[in-house]
């Protein structure tokens, strides 16, 4: 299918990073807004979207943890990569000075991303976590805010028709957001470009098999690009009775595991065959080409 025929599900407003990153997955693609990452989830397995696009995880904030989450619980397939060069602006109403501001406003993420600049901008500002970036530049602008900033694109300064205060506040200049694209059916592997693997696995002895699944992939000569923990919900705590001293409580895991290989590739596929003896629960979420773009930071809006 065309990028131009495919229907992409994204979380936010026009103008959020997700937007920019449905648009370099899939270039003229119809990108549909969805309040909440759950919300985009659905909208594929509703057939309301042919895809959906979601940050994992960030350069300088880390990984999206709810994203993790909801690869498990919902039965997607991860079929692509987007590496996206994240570039954050200080928008505010025009007119509307730095000395002014009480407040700032953005995606979690993203106000993790631009802290320190923050403070060595000396704003006297509270921090406020919102749904995303693009919808805090819309909130201001919507309700006439004058002590209020948000940090967003520049793209969504055009939309809601803010002022650039300050251009790129992010800390670091190669900031860099990793998406992954996700459909209702799995991409067939290939060997005759670059892919990558995720996969997600847990042990219901505990954490000592951890070891084990990376030497599967250590001894094949196979890099592990990400490796991931969450909580294991279901069973968050493991209680380990010791009669003379009292009981122990272990936390208990998943770990979600993307390595460079190809799924086609045979040594992966020996590699799997082996983590399957040592884990009692193993899910492959996707395997899918590497984002090889070239590397350009920042203007990433
Ligand atoms: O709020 C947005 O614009 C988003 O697309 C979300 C999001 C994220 O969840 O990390 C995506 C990229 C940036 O890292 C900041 C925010």
């Amino acid at each position: 299918m065309h990028g131009s025929e495919l229907r992409v599900a994204y979380q936010g407003v026009p103008g959020a990073y997700s937007e920019a990153a449905a648009g370099k997955a899939y270039p003229n693609c119809e990108a549909i807004p969805c309040d909440q990452f759950e919300v985009a989830f659905q909208a594929v397995e509703l057939w309301i979207a042919d895809r959906a696009v979601l940050p994992v995880e960030n350069s300088l904030g880390g990984s999206i943890h709810r994203n993790y989450d909801l690869l498990l619980r919902h039965r997607l397939h991860i079929v692509g990569e987007v590496q996206l060069p994240v570039h954050h602006c200080l928008l505010a109403l025009p007119g509307v000075r730095k000395e002014y501001l009480t407040r700032v406003i953005s995606h979690a993420q993203a106000l993790s991303q631009c802290e320190n600049t923050i403070t060595k901008l000396g704003l006297n500002v509270t921090r406020e976590a919102v749904d995303d970036t693009a919808g805090a530049a819309e909130y201001v602008a919507a309700n006439n805010l004058r002590d209020t900033a948000a940090i967003a694109s520049a793209r969504a300064a055009e939309l809601y028709g803010l002022n650039i205060l300050v251009d790129g506040i992010q800390d670091d200049s190669s900031n860099v957001t990793r998406f992954v694209t996700l459909a209702r059916e799995p991409i067939i592997p290939r060997t005759d470009r670059p892919f990558k693997t995720s996969i997600v696995f847990a042990h219901e002895k505990g954490t000592s098999v951890l070891f084990k699944v990376l030497s599967a992939f250590a001894f094949r000569n196979i890099s592990l690009t990400k490796i991931e923990s969450r909580p294991h919900r279901n069973r968050p705590i493991r209680l380990v009775d010791d009669a003379n001293v009292g009981t122990a409580k272990h936390f208990e895991y998943i770990f979600y595991v993307d390595f460079e290989a190809s799924m086609a590739d045979v040594r992966a596929q020996n590699a799997l065959a082996e983590v399957q003896e040592f884990t009692s629960f193993l899910r492959v979420l996707g395997s899918y080409p590497m984002d090889m773009t070239p590397w350009c930071p920042s203007r990433g809006d």
